[in-house]
Formats: structure tokens, C-alpha cells, sequence
């Protein structure tokens, strides 16, 4: 009798155990999201104050007020605890992805994909994110995980779809199986690039509307600022190599048209304060909630100079970030500039 070979083992099975870094509201949301979907997920908090809340009461009451964890999650203060997982999902703010690779890296050494699951672009160098990864580990896989998602959606366990997109298809696919549920419909890609660019600049481009409506210049301002912002995007985009396809998918417009219509979204009500007069260095000041265009902003207008592309709603909205630049004089500065094609990066 001939002996059949032995089926190839699921993709999935190779990401049984997921670490996630970051005890925020994202973080938890994804921890959740990869235990529903049969993983043993570990997740790390900095604090561990934190880490003791969400083990004693099954909560972080700190960034997910209100939602009682559904499943179990071993919840660490220890970073070298991620170390033994099969894929890790980074989940802490853009400008710590650095910091914390090298102290994984000094802990042990890590050569599974590395999920970037924050939107940004480094603010020292301009690198994208999966730069870092190759940069800080010895040939891990950089993959993405983006798309229109609030945490507090994903944890109740509303529907979401997002992009997965790794370097590798098989990377991508086997991500999406390790991660998908019933509530949560993730697609493969392998343009890293693309998920990434949308979700940093879906955020500036949140502020710009948040702004338009706090100074309330109507609905059909706020529809043009979203098409002209998905302009800029596409533009920045395609000169660093990413696929139209993505930007007009989950990761780009999906992501877009979600965060410049929700005051559910940060940087949006980051922006609604700018429009109803706030300055930026108070708002900074003042702390408050995480809004990661605040920090991309510059650094995407930057990325276009060097790249010679042309970035008008993100100038403004890196002007009025850094420089507080009034809300009356930044929509004056829009509405007057020398009037171009539709189509064309001048
Ligand atoms: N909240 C959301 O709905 C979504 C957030 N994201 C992205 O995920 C990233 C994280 O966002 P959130 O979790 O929402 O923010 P958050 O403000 O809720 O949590 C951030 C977490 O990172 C930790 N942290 C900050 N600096 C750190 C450092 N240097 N080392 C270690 N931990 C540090 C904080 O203590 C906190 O636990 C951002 O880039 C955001 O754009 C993406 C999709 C959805
Ligand atoms: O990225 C997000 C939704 O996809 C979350 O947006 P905010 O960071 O603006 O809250």
C-alpha cells in the first residue's frame, strides 16, 4: 500500500501563541480579538499597576472603560514573556517602535513576523515602521495589521475588517487564519508599504476634518477635505512604492473615510478642539488621549518635500499641530491657494 504524504500542517498552526506588546486600548482590543480566534495570547502592559487590574478584574478600565474581558489572556509586566510566542503584534504608539525592538532584542532574540499594529511614521528619520523591524531585529518579518477599526468596536466584538499585509503571502494568509473570527474578517496583502502610509496619514488628514467641523464650515467642506486628503495620501503613497489597489482598500479609504467622520476617532476630536479654537500646544499640554497625527504630521510633510510631492492639507494641519497656527487663518490659507488640475502633483 502506497502511504499518502502527510497533509501540510495548517498555516495557523505555526501562530498558536501570540504575544501582544502594548496594554492600551488597541492592544487589549487585539489581545481579545486573537483569543476569540483560539490563540493562547500573552499580553504585555508597562505598568504594572495595569497588569494587576487586568488579571485581578478582567478589565482595563484605563483604556477600555467598561468591557469585561470574554476570554483569558496571560497578562504580563515582563517583555521577555513575548519571547516564546510564535508571531508578536506590536500595539504602543509609532514613535516607541524603536525602543522597544532593541529591548526585546537585548531580552533575547526574536525571529518571528513582527505585526506593526500602530499608525505613524518615525518622527527622527522618516522611516516607515517596517524600516525599524529590519533595522532592529535580525531579519524578522515586518507585516501590518490595518484598517478601519475602533478598539472599542473590536472589543465588544462588533463586526471589523481589516488588512493584514506582510512581506510574504504565506506570512499574510497564515496571519489572517490565526486572527480571524466571526466578528473579525482580516484580508491578506503583501504591500507593507500601502497599509502602513494609509494609517499614518489617514490620521493627519482626521485632525484636518475634525477641524472643519469644530469650526463647523458644513458638511460638503468636510467631504471635499476627505477626497482632497485621499489625494494626498494616494500621492505620498505611490512615490514610496505603494499599490493603488491598498490605498483604495480597508487600510487607505476604508480607514479614512472612518476616522474623518467619527468624533469616536482621536485625532478627529483632536481637531475638533483646533476648530473651535483650541491651540495645539495647549491641547499637548493639557495631555489627553493619544493623537498619533500630532506627531506625523511634520514628518509627512517632510517625507513630500524630499519626495516632491505635494502635501497642502498636511502642511496645515502640521502648521497648526507645532506652530498653532489659528483655525481662520488655516482654512483662508486652503481656500486661496493657486488653483491646480484635479489630477495632477504639481
Ligand atoms: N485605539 C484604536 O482604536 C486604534 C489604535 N491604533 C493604533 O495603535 C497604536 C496604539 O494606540 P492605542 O492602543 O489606542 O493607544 P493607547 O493610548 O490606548 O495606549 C497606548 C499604550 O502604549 C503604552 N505605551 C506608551 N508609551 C510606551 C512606551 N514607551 N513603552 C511601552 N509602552 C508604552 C501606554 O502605556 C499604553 O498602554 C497607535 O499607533 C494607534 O494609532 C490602530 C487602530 C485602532
Ligand atoms: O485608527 C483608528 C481607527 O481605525 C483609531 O483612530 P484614532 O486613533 O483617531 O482614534
Amino acid at each position: 500500500m502506497t502511504q499518502s504524504p502527510a497533509p501540510a500542517p495548517a498555516p495557523a498552526a505555526s501562530f498558536q501563541n501570540i504575544a501582544v506588546i502594548g496594554g492600551g486600548a488597541w492592544g487589549t482590543a487585539l489581545a481579545l480579538t486573537a483569543a476569540r480566534a483560539g490563540r493562547d495570547v500573552t499580553l504585555w502592559a508597562r505598568d504594572a499597576g495595569l497588569v494587576a487590574e487586568m488579571r485581578a478584574r478582567r478589565q482595563n478600565s484605563r483604556y477600555l472603560p467598561g468591557i469585561t474581558f470574554d476570554e483569558d489572556l496571560t497578562v504580563t509586566d515582563h517583555l521577555a514573556d513575548c519571547l516564546t510566542a510564535d508571531a508578536l503584534l506590536l500595539v504602543t504608539p509609532a514613535q516607541t517602535t524603536r525602543d522597544l525592538l532593541r529591548e526585546l532584542g537585548r531580552l533575547g532574540e526574536w525571529r518571528g513576523p513582527v505585526v506593526l499594529c500602530a499608525k505613524g511614521i518615525e518622527r527622527g528619520t522618516g522611516q516607515m515602521l517596517s524600516d525599524i523591524v529590519r533595522e532592529e531585529t535580525r531579519g524578522a518579518e515586518a507585516a501590518v495589521l490595518s484598517g478601519p477599526s475602533f478598539a472599542d468596536d473590536v472589543a465588544r466584538g462588533l463586526p471589523t475588517a481589516v488588512t493584514i499585509a506582510a512581506q510574504t503571502a504565506d506570512t499574510a494568509r497564515a496571519l489572517c487564519e490565526a486572527l480571524a473570527s466571526p466578528a473579525f474578517r482580516p484580508y491578506a496583502s503583501t504591500d507593507v508599504t500601502g497599509a502602513q502610509i494609509g494609517g499614518a496619514l489617514k490620521n493627519v488628514l482626521a485632525i484636518a476634518c475634525g477641524a472643519v467641523v469644530g469650526r463647523k464650515l458644513g458638511a460638503s467642506a468636510q467631504a471635499a477635505l476627505t477626497a482632497r486628503g485621499f489625494a494626498e495620501l494616494t500621492r505620498l503613497a505611490q512615490a514610496l512604492g505603494a499599490r493603488q489597489e491598498t490605498l483604495t482598500g480597508l487600510s487607505g479609504l476604508g480607514d479614512l473615510i472612518l476616522t474623518c467622520s467619527s468624533t469616536q476617532s482621536r485625532n478627529f476630536s483632536f481637531g475638533l478642539e483646533l476648530g473651535q479654537g483650541r491651540f495645539a500646544s495647549d491641547l499637548k499640554a493639557a495631555g489627553g488621549k493619544l493623537a498619533e497625527g500630532a506627531h506625523t504630521a511634520r514628518i509627512a510633510v517632510t517625507l513630500g518635500a524630499r519626495l516632491g510631492v505635494d502635501l497642502p492639507i498636511c502642511q496645515i494641519v502640521s502648521r497648526m499641530v507645532e506652530e498653532d497656527l489659528p483655525i481662520r487663518e488655516a482654512v483662508s490659507e486652503l481656500m486661496t491657494r493657486p488653483l491646480k488640475s484635479e489630477m495632477t502633483n504639481p
